[in-house]
């Protein structure tokens, strides 16, 4: 390790030099702050030593100045026995351990090994940082881009609130559509806000079972349910001092309601099968496409909550509300898409352009990318035309007289099941997965997995 020894007393100076360089460690030595701190400066040392009674000077003052200047140096403080509090202060300030004087070489040995230690953690995390930092810019560059700018006055407006409220520290409640960028505009508000570099972690309250989905939100101890073979901290602790974004929060069940309540009020909980007042710091973000205040006339949502949640609020207009957007976002997939494929498509021919903005986008940008995709495999020149873009749904085609032969006509004699399964057999066909069969029905995994049991559908 490069070593730094700040000391005005030369014999001390002289001895720890020597210790150290027999151990291989390569020493350099200063008998004031104003060196010191200028060496520091100047050089990336593994550890300091520093002494602080030094002559006239306050090595708390010094020890303050290095860690403002670089808050990862490690800084080791020499102290006699009388002064510990002043050693243990010092630790309090940044420092990263104390050493008594007189030190036997074993001590001086214990606390090098610490360093080296924690040298190696810090490159550690700083390895993990830019991991995470290129993972993220290749998950960018393996989507198509995210566009957060509206041509839709309306939209322009819902925007402007969010983002003004990313720089704040309030609930934030974000309604609208499935497939309408919830959870996208989530994550954007936390990237633009002062959490940025702290936890962002999700919770989608609908995916589990009531008492898995309070374990997943506060954490268990082992034993409070038949399952739970050890202790877990909850997502709420993984959040602390981030955000926490409650996905589908109107799936939230009744009994889980008021203790996310007790978090937003008095930031506190208790993981399951444990009777210890815990405090969590998040920031709640939630998001859902139902509506909540009839949730709340049936009985399904509490109404405390509501309020806690809404601090500020948000509808994302359906994309069939905002064609001027509709035809950014379609440009901005394609030219991605094609990119990908390596196809040169300069855009939708006049049919093209004209089916996209009939077409309802009941799935909303989801559905539109997922769409455009396909549209630019499916594509015989250079550009997308309206065969290749989806095709008006079962229901739409038989509301004119020319249903298909041996379909069904709505308004025929047929029940409101028949109607049902054709549609839901027919979505469950093209779509690309169950969750985008479900944004395009316009309910949730759940419910589409009990109508397909329900109809036989595989
Ligand atoms: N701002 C955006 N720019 C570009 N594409 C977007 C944007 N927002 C969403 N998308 C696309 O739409 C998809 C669905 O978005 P997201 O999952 O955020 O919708 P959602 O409203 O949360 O849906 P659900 O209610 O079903 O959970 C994303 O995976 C992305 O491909």
């Amino acid at each position: 390790m490069d070593i730094l020894i700040v000391d005005d007393e030369k014999s001390i100076r002289l001895t720890t030099s020597i210790a150290l360089e027999a151990e291989g460690h390569y020493v350099e030595t200063a008998e004031d702050g104003t060196l010191a701190l200028k060496r520091i400066k100047e050089e990336n040392f593994d550890l300091v030593f520093l002494d602080l009674r030094l002559g006239d000077e306050d090595g708390l003052e010094i020890l303050q100045k290095i860690v403002a200047m670089k808050p990862q140096q490690l800084v080791t403080i020499f102290t006699a026995h009388a002064s510990i509090s002043t050693a243990v202060k010092a630790t309090q300030l940044g420092a990263f351990d104390y050493l008594e004087k007189p030190f036997t070489p074993d001590q001086l040995r214990a606390i090098l090994i610490k360093a080296q230690k924690a040298r190696k953690t810090q490159a550690e995390v700083v390895q993990l940082k830019e991991t995470v930092q290129e993972l993220k810019s290749e998950v960018r560059h393996a989507s198509p881009p995210l566009r957060f700018v509206s041509e839709d006055p309306k939209t322009r407006v819902e925007f402007d609130v969010l983002f003004r409220a990313a720089a704040t520290s309030a609930s934030i409640l974000i309604l609208g559509e499935s497939g309408t960028g919830k959870s996208v505009i989530a994550r954007e508000i936390h990237d633009r806000s002062h959490l940025r570099d702290k936890p962002f972690v999700t919770v989608s309250c609908p995916s589990l079972s009531k008492e898995l989905l309070e374990s997943v939100l506060f954490g268990h101890m082992k034993g409070s349910f038949t399952g739970a073979i050890k202790d877990t901290w909850g997502k709420v602790h993984a959040a602390d001092g981030g955000t926490l974004f409650l996905d589908e929060i109107g799936e939230l069940p009744m009994e889980i309601q008021p203790k996310l309540l007790r978090l937003l009020q008095e930031r506190e909980y208790e993981r399951l099968g444990e009777n210890k007042v815990r405090q969590a710091d998040v920031r709640v973000i939630a998001a859902t496409n139902r509506d909540l205040k009839a949730s709340i006339r049936s009985g399904e949502f509490r109404e405390d909550l509501y309020y806690r949640l809404n601090v500020i609020s948000v509808t994302v207009p359906p994309l069939r509300e905002r064609p001027a957007d509709l035809a950014k976002f379609a440009k901005d997939y394609l030219d991605f898409f094609s990119g990908q494929l390596g196809r040169k498509i300069d855009g939708f021919s006049d049919s093209g352009r004209s089916a996209l903005m009939r077409h309802p986008w009941p799935g909303n940008l989801r559905e539109l990318r997922n769409a455009i995709e396909r549209s630019t495999i499916l594509a015989r020149g250079n550009h997308v035309e309206a065969e290749d873009l989806p095709q008006p749904t079962p229901l739409a085609a038989s509301n004119s007289a020319d249903a298909e032969p041996g379909g069904l006509g709505i308004g025929g004699e047929h029940s409101l099941d028949e109607i049902e399964q054709a549609h839901l057999m027919k979505v469950l066909g093209w779509a690309p997965s169950l969750h985008d069969a479900a944004a395009v029905l316009g309910i949730d995994k759940a419910t589409l997995y009990r109508k397909r049991k329900r109809f036989g559908i595989h």
